[in-house]
């Protein structure tokens, strides 16, 4: 490249040179201020420039071509050796587990096809391991030299992420000598980021971070190196740890569905659809008391119109605070038990806790479309006893993809962020409808609906509130349902189970804590797109 004009004074030079992209002659430009790389078509006969720019921040690789082999031997090019790094947040070194079972079973394939030639590409070494068994990459990571690298990325749904997670966390707490069996331990932040390249069935930890379950999208993340904290909870019976979760901890319907699922699995993502389908015409609901700590130093309401996006001035402050509590208290982050508890007794047909959105392609907005990424708080909806027909108003708010809809007659695009958006027809909008079928109907807008941003949470269930819940001494009924009271029940089930990042738990009697920013994923949240964003609003 060669320099056209002196830069003004202050600033820094600006680089210039001609280049033919295929068949097209092109300006091409590297913006220092910017941080940019920018190329312009020079212009045709028939009018019109593109112009377009990349960050240099964003770029993978530079190769050099070999069409022209003597301008290569002239002495004005220099060969680079392999050029890997533009921002020292770069991986270089990942190690890769591959669940072969997940989703649709093309976990490798997804990874040998899409991701390996993007890594290859990037100059990043892999050692990758296909896991053999369950929870094969939760032990390997207990031992593993992880010196070595600077990523674990894990392939498959958030099962698989949840187990890599596990094994990140357990480590990270053996080293430091932390009892993961306390509730009130402070735990030690994980600071080896996870990238997560989606081939499982739901795909929500993926979805709810990046906007998108793309492959190559997560692989590009994770080549450029960016970096997105997320809160963790713990899930606790008295003093053992039963599992740590990311996305959802869910009681009655959620617990149910993937109970029903379990022996489906060989169906694949659809076993979700059916059981799903069979839970909802159950239409069991269960009885406890929920206690529940509210996020007094979270800002927001889990009822915001503004969601967690890239950049987030929320999940940002939390981190601040948190840093300042790590130096206050020696690097450890202390639990934080101030406020009050409130307790809440009833029947409910759903208890959700959800540490982030819980974006997914079956419910596009997620079941908490307002909880933040890294804000130190989970969203607890409370679906109380009620008709079926209201209950599955409920749902299809957080499921349908149409109550999405807001662009006149057609559908805009599948954007990054995973919306579709169509306005009302020109009709509809002279009737002054401006959005029947927009998302700000909100799903919590129901009398039987309750929505909290708490810190900490317990549950006991009914049935269990005077005793111990020690799965292997109570009978299991013939639906399959827990039931020590009631041995010989078949109407109501008296206990549901919990879905914890779709993995059941033995235990109903459960308590909950969040830990602000626990894990860093290689993410940047979902990117905003203001033009969308900024119509959204409006049609509020
Ligand atoms: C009649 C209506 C039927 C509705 C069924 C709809 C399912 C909607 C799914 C929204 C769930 C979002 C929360 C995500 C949970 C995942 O962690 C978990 C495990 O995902 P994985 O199988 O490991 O990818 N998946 C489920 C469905 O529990
Ligand atoms: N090789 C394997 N054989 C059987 N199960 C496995 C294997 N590797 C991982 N698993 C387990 O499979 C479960 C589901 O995996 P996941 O990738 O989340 O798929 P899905 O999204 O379809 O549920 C996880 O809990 C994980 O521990
Ligand atoms: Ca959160």
């Amino acid at each position: 490249m060669g320099e056209r004009s002196p830069p003004p004074a202050g600033r820094r030079t600006r680089l210039v040179s001609s280049l033919v992209l295929g068949q097209r002659a092109c300006e091409v430009a590297l913006d220092p201020e910017r941080g940019a790389l920018e190329w312009t078509e020079q212009p045709q006969p028939r009018g019109g420039r593109e112009s377009c720019a990349v960050p240099i921040s964003e770029i993978i690789a530079v190769e050099e071509t070999e069409i022209d082999k003597k301008q290569c031997n002239s002495g004005k090019w220099q060969k680079m050796a392999k050029p890997h790094a533009f921002t020292a947040s770069r991986p270089k070194h990942l190690l890769v587990y591959i669940n072969p079972y997940g989703g649709k079973k093309q976990g490798e394939k997804i990874y040998e096809q899409k991701v390996a030639p993007l890594f290859s590409l990037a100059s990043i070494s892999t050692d990758v391991i296909v896991t053999e068994r369950a929870n094969h990459a939760r032990d390997n990571l207990l031992e593993v030299n992880l010196e070595k690298y600077d990523g674990v990325v894990c392939v498959g749904g958030d099962g698989m992420f949840n187990e890599v997670m596990h094994g990140l966390i357990g480590r990270t707490q053996k080293d430091s000598g932390i009892d993961q069996n306390n509730p009130k331990a402070p735990l030690v932040q994980c600071n080896i980021r996870i990238g997560i390249i989606p081939a499982g069935s739901t795909d929500c930890v993926c979805y709810s971070t990046v906007g998108i379950n793309d492959p190559v999208t997560s692989a590009l993340h994770i080549i450029v190196g960016d970096t997105q904290p997320l809160d963790v909870s713990s899930v606790h019976h008295h003093d053992t740890l039963l599992k740590y979760f990311v996305s959802l901890l869910g009681y009655g319907f959620y617990g149910d569905i993937l109970k029903d699922s379990e022996g489906k699995r060989w169906m694949g993502p659809v076993r979700y659809d059916l059981s799903g389908f069979k839970t909802f015409l159950s239409h069991h609901y269960y009885e406890g008391t929920i206690s529940l700590l509210p996020a007094s130093h979270a800002v927001g309401s889990p009822r915001d119109k503004k969601h967690c996006r890239s950049g987030c001035h929320i999940c940002k402050q939390s981190k601040q605070r948190l840093e300042i509590e790590q130096k206050k208290n020696g690097g450890e982050i202390k639990g934080d038990d101030e406020g009050e508890w409130k307790v809440i007794r009833g029947k409910f047909l759903a208890i959700n806790i959800a540490n982030i959105s819980c974006a997914c392609p079956r419910s596009p907005k997620g079941l908490a479309p307002a909880a933040h990424l890294a804000d130190g708080s989970s969203d607890l909806i409370l679906v109380r006893k009620c008709s079926r027909f209201n209950f599955l108003r409920y749902l299809i708010r957080h499921t349908n993809r149409d109550d999405q809809k807001l662009a006149r007659g057609e559908s805009w695009p599948d954007f990054h962020c995973g919306m579709k958006l169509t306005f009302p027809s020109k009709n509809q909008a002279a009737k002054g409808v401006t959005g029947h079928t927009w998302p700000c109907t909100a799903a919590f807008d129901f009398s039987f609906v309750e929505v909290y941003r708490i810190k900490k949470f317990q549950f006991t269930s009914k049935h269990l509130e005077d005793g111990d819940c020690d799965a292997k001494k109570m009978q299991k009924n013939r639906f399959g349902h827990f039931c020590r009271d009631h041995p010989a029940c078949c109407c109501i089930p008296p206990s549901s189970t919990w879905n914890c990042d779709g993995e059941t738990l033995d235990c109903s009697t459960i308590e909950v804590t969040v830990h602000c920013q626990l894990m860093k994923l290689f993410a940047r949240g979902i990117e905003r797109n203001s033009t969308l964003e900024a119509v959204q609003r409006q049609l509020c």
